[in-house]
């Protein structure tokens, strides 16, 4: 573990620039170096074989002293027998020459004294000859014939033998002389080789007589050899002074004649050497016998006389070879295991080091714990083995401080958060444990840790990583699953979790509680009108404002597009306590925003449901919130309604209001068309000059008489018209039959009245609408300007070029044109320049409260002031008091209708108005 790691001697220490040369190794690296190197040379493997040297050295010394020992032994040996084999064969050879001498002797006196012939029968009388079995004694006359022989031979003439004439030519009268030996030969008397011995024999005279002979077999000077002595190749041998062998033993072999160099072998031996050519080296012993011209050779084999040692030698060398080889053997075995031991060491340590660079390296945090066991065998702590520099960083405590110490007393906290008891789950049952769980100490308090443990032997490690990135991830792609990613508030799907877990919660708790479907009321025009980052922005603003009238525990989420929904918990069980927050959302929604600089306003329809009343399930509850919502919609919308059943029969009532519609057109396009299923018809309701009190013209408005609901009034059918695009029809009916109405007023004195007639979205931006407009004008005869056509201000909002365009060709025609429910829009000034309109209306939501709504009365005055500075004429509609009257007449609005004059009432009545206007005109110019 404490190898440096790869990484660190990849990469330069921290500090130094790279491409300058590397500083030394810290003195506490060349010192671990060093100690490495030595506990490497101190391996087993290596040391071993060097120290078995010395007991190999030693036996081998001590082996080859021994054989040195026994050498010098053997040699001793070998030189001591050869010596005393020599001087015991010199002694056996001076006896028997001495013996033969004295025969030699005793024949010669014999002869000398009873002649050739007589002497040896005397001796043999007296017993002197030796026996003739193995001694030929002989006499020969001067000419060297044997004259007499014991036992008697064949005549013999030895006169050309070299002995007989040394005998003969020595000097006369000398003395006896020395005895002659003769070379080993065989001769004519007899067939075996021998060898003879003579003696000079002088007569009376002194002179030359003959030679006393005597002839010896030579296996009888070699018969001493004995085995046990000389060994299978010993040699024994009688030479002569000219150094031809007279007889010569090699084992049981006697042989005579080799050559053998006397004067060369030593008195004792010193050397083995080869004596004779038979390629056997002896220690070799050679004596002069004195008085003889002879001289005795001893050899003993060399590798007899060796052959103990030989064998003592083979003993010792195959001793120590077996006693190398054995040291060898376990020495090699010893460092073969060692090496083993030493290669899994390195492996071991390579493994532990590349583990140590790893671990230093991880980002991870790596705890290896050593169980700590109470008395019972149960883990009572842990105690931390090893460890990485991450480990320090999370617990705040250094690396080498952690090691050897005990995880409760180093984190006394980990038995309070189930960390340790899961750590001696592990250790017990093995198996790998995983946690994830958010610090709560210091210094990784607050972050996401995950920690994984795994059992080892005698304990566990447990590898801890920082997860907050990754939980953060996760809770960054959970909210945006969850929410609305324009908003951030919850989407659709948190919502309806949201809703679930409510009802589920109210349901146990028998609580109440509320669910608003908000739709914004003119959103799309601001999002086609602005473009969509207006709309982005717009939504933004709302439902940040929706947001503010809620409590912490309300959910508001946004559905998609302008839709959005709020969950209201813990509600009292009656929707007029919800009232006020509904209506306080509703304002807060309709305040004007800012887009781009320019002021905007929407509203909301709300639909809202109560858990349990409305439904008791999320489905219900949303189905059910839905059709009140449209219910909103449908009642003139920017308000808020609760569900209630009927509304769940709105879409079957659409059917049939819709298949109702259709009659009712055809009925009213078709005079012959049956009654029962009711007709359109108008009515007009006078446009008044406020300050002269005048009426100046009338707005159509139509009117369906059911035949069996009776009449229904515009906003129940106006819309659904709108939806299925019946409207275009009934639109142009409307025209058409307004345009004739007022020329037949023409036609009937009553001049200068205009008609107003409202045209929905949908029928203005139909393609047609200027040709079926120039049509019911030139069918009903009626002139351009005696029509006004009423558009909303939203509907020009929606594609204002378009809306444009059509209002030029209009106005082009002679046709005029208003803008009704002025106020509730957001024409901005420069767009309502832009528009060839001759009257604003304002909208009678604005006139209903004029006398005690300030906020109306601004309104009022403002559209006022607008009109005219654009040169318009302004009316105010929905005018039922005087009040409303007088103040319009006091800030100089132009005209006025509305039920303070007269509610929308029939074509006749109308006339008759007209008629009496016309009276009290002439009245007052009578009068
Ligand atoms: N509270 C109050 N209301 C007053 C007063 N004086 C008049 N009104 C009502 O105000 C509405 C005025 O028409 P609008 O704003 O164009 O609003 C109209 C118009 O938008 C639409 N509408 C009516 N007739 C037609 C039509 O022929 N074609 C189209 N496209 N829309 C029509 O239906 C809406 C409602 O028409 P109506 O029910 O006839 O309701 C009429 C009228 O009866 C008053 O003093 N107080």
């Amino acid at each position: 573990m404490t190898a440096p790691s790869t990484a660190q001697t990849l990469a330069p220490p921290a500090g130094q620039p790279l491409g300058q040369p590397p500083a030394q190794p810290p003195a506490s690296e060349r010192a671990a170096r060093r100690a490495r190197r030595l506990r490497g040379a101190l391996e087993t493997y290596i040391s071993l074989p060097l120290f078995a040297l010395l007991p190999l050295v030693a036996i081998w010394i001590a082996t080859f002293h021994f054989i040195d020992v026994e050498r010098n032994a053997a040699l001793g040996a070998a030189r001591d027998a050869t010596r005393e084999q020599v001087d015991t064969y010199e002694a056996q050879m001076a006896r028997n020459l001495t013996a033969i001498d004295q025969t030699l002797k005793v024949i010669k006196y014999a002869v000398e004294m009873n002649g050739a012939t007589g002497a040896l029968p005397v001796l043999r009388r007296q017993g002197l000859l030796p026996p003739g079995l193995v001694i030929v004694v002989s006499v020969t006359d001067r000419d060297g014939k044997v004259v007499a022989s014991n036992p008697a031979m064949p005549a013999l003439d030895v006169s050309g033998q070299s002995f007989f004439a040394t005998h003969r030519d020595l000097e006369d009268g000398s003395a006896a002389g020395a005895p002659q030996v003769s070379h080993t030969l065989s001769d004519s008397a007899r067939a075996e080789p021998h060898l003879h011995f003579s003696r000079r024999i002088n007569d009376a005279d002194g002179h030359f007589a003959g030679i006393a002979m005597v002839e010896v077999d030579p296996a009888y000077f070699t018969s001493s050899y004995e085995h046990s002595r000389e060994g299978e190749r010993g040699l024994l041998a009688l030479v002569g002074n000219d150094g031809v062998a007279r007889a010569l033993r090699v084992g049981d072999k006697v042989s005579w004649g080799q050559h053998i160099a006397i004067d060369g072998l030593p008195g004792d031996a010193a050397e083995p050497r080869l004596i004779i050519p038979d390629g056997v080296p002896r220690y070799a012993g050679m004596r002069r016998l004195h008085g003889f011209p002879l001289a005795v050779v001893v050899g003993l084999a060399h590798g007899e006389q060796m052959a103990q040692y030989q064998q003592h030698r083979g003993t010792y060398l195959a001793a120590a070879l077996g006693a190398s080889l054995l040291l060898v053997a376990v020495v090699g075995l010893v460092s073969a295991w060692s090496w083993q031991l030493a290669k899994a060491r390195r492996r071991e340590r390579h493994a532990q080091e590349t583990y140590a660079a790893a671990s230093e390296a991880s980002l991870d945090a790596i705890f290896v714990l050593r169980n700590v066991l109470a008395t019972d065998g149960a883990v009572a702590d842990f105690m931390v083995e090893e460890t990485n520099s991450r480990a320090g960083q999370l617990t705040g405590i250094a690396k080498d401080a952690m090691r050897g110490r005990l995880m409760g007393e180093m984190l006394p906290f980990y038995r309070g958060n189930g960390m340790f008891e899961e750590l001696a789950r592990v250790a017990q049952d093995g198996g790998v444990a995983e946690t994830e769980w958010q610090a709560a100490a210091q210094p990784a308090s607050g972050r996401w840790l995950q920690r994984q443990v795994v059992r080892v032997e005698g304990g566990v490690v447990v590898t801890i990583r920082d997860i907050t990135e990754r939980k953060l991830t996760e809770e960054r792609i959970r909210h945006m699953a969850h929410h609305d990613e324009l908003t951030g508030l919850p989407n659709r799907s948190l919502i309806r979790d949201r809703l679930e877990q409510a009802v589920k919660h109210a349901q146990r708790h028998g609580n109440c509680l509320a669910l608003a479907f908000v739709d914004l009321d003119g959103f799309k025009l601001v999002n086609d009108g602005l473009g969509h980052n207006a709309g982005d922005e717009l939504l933004k603003v709302v439902g940040g404002r929706m947001q503010a009238c809620l409590r912490r525990n309300d959910t508001l989420g946004r559905l998609g597009g302008d839709e959005f929904v709020i969950l209201l918990q813990d509600v009292a069980d009656d929707p007029l306590a919800l009232a006020p927050v509904l209506e306080k959302i509703r304002q807060a929604v309709g305040e004007p925003v800012m887009i781009a600089g320019q002021a905007v306003q929407v509203g909301c329809s709300m639909g809202v449901v109560m858990y349990p009343r409305d439904g008791d399930d999320p489905k219900t509850l949303m189905m059910n919130a839905d059709a009140a919502m449209y219910r909103a919609k449908d009642l003139g919308k920017h308000n808020f309604q609760f569900y209630t059943r009927e509304m769940n029969a709105s879409v079957e009532e659409k059917l049939v209001l819709l298949e109702g519609l259709r009659k009712a057109l055809e009925a009213t396009l078709d005079a012959d068309a049956p009654a029962h299923a009711g007709r359109f018809h108008l009515v007009y309701q006078p446009k008044v000059d406020l300050r002269t009190g005048r009426m100046f013209g009338v707005e159509a408005l139509i009117r369906w008489r059911h035949p069996e609901h009776g009449l229904v009034p515009p906003p129940r059918f106006i819309g659904l018209a709108e939806e299925s695009g019946l409207i275009v029809a009934i639109g142009e009916w409307v025209v058409r039959s307004a345009c004739r109405q007022a020329q037949a007023w023409r036609a009937a004195g009553l001049e200068g009245l205009t008609v107003s007639v409202n045209v929905s979205a949908r029928q203005f931006e139909e393609k047609r609408l200027v040709e079926r407009v120039a049509n019911a004008l030139r069918e009903s005869g009626l002139p351009p300007s005696a029509l006004e056509l009423e558009v909303t201000e939203s509907l020009l909002m929606r594609d204002l070029n378009q809306a444009v365009e059509r209002m030029r060709e209009l106005k082009a025609m002679g046709v005029s044109l208003s803008i009704d429910d002025f106020g509730t829009g957001y024409s901005s000034l420069s767009a309502l320049k832009s528009f060839p309109i001759s009257t604003l209306k304002i909208d009678k939501s604005f006139v209903r409260d004029l006398a005690d709504s300030t906020d109306d009365q601004a309104i009022a005055l403002a559209v006022i002031s607008l009109g005219h500075r654009l040169n318009l004429r302004v009316i105010a509609e929905g005018v039922e008091t005087e009040q409303q009257r007088d103040f319009l007449l006091a800030h100089e609005c132009d005209e006025m209708q509305g039920y303070l004059f007269s509610a929308p009432v029939d074509a006749e009545r109308i006339g008759e108005m007209l008629a009496q206007q016309a009276r009290r005109d002439r009245m007052r110019l009578a009068g």
